[in-house]
């Protein structure tokens, strides 16, 4: 068993009923998270799909919302902004924002999985800033600089 983390989660009224976001899996890296309204995504439409939660992640994490690959596959929905950002001083309510790449209206129904969420340590950054980089034998080369 990997270590956990507790997370406080509250259920907003119209999220009552519904299933926590969960593991489904015992190695599973993402708990599914559940929409709490019924929508249709047109084709080329996008949604932020209501949760019904809102939470307190820890300080020094986050959560990332990653799209599910049989959704991606079978039917082009997405999240566009993956891996949407959840921060941890963020108390509204969590939203999956989908867009539909594929050719029909993709129906979202009540208490369908529509994401997986994912708690993951956050390094903050300190700038340190300086006249010279090192050097290396990469440079400035970038953006297919190695090749296709
Ligand atoms: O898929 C997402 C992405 C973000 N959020 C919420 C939580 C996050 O903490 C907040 C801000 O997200 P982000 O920083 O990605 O958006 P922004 O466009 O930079 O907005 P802001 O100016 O509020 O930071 O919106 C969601 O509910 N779902
Ligand atoms: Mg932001």
């Amino acid at each position: 068993m990997s270590e956990s983390v507790g997370v406080r989660l509250k259920r907003l009224p119209h999220g009552e009923g519904l299933a926590l976001p969960a593991y489904e899996t015992s190695g599973a890296a993402g708990m599914d998270v559940l929409s709490a309204e019924d929508v249709t995504l047109e084709p080329g439409g996008r949604h932020a799909v209501a949760t019904g939660l809102s939470m307190a992640i820890p300080e020094g994490y986050e959560i990332q919302v990653r799209p599910r690959s049989g959704l991606a596959f079978k039917f082009g929905v997405t999240v566009p902004n993956t891996p949407g950002t959840i921060d941890s001083d963020y108390r509204g309510e969590l939203k999956v924002l989908m867009i539909n790449h594929g050719p029909d209206p993709f129906p979202i129904t009540r208490g369908d999985r529509v994401a997986q969420l994912v708690l993951a340590p956050v390094t903050r950054a300190q700038w340190q800033e300086v006249e010279e980089l090192d050097e290396t034998v990469r440079g400035e080369g970038g953006f297919g600089s190695t090749g296709l």
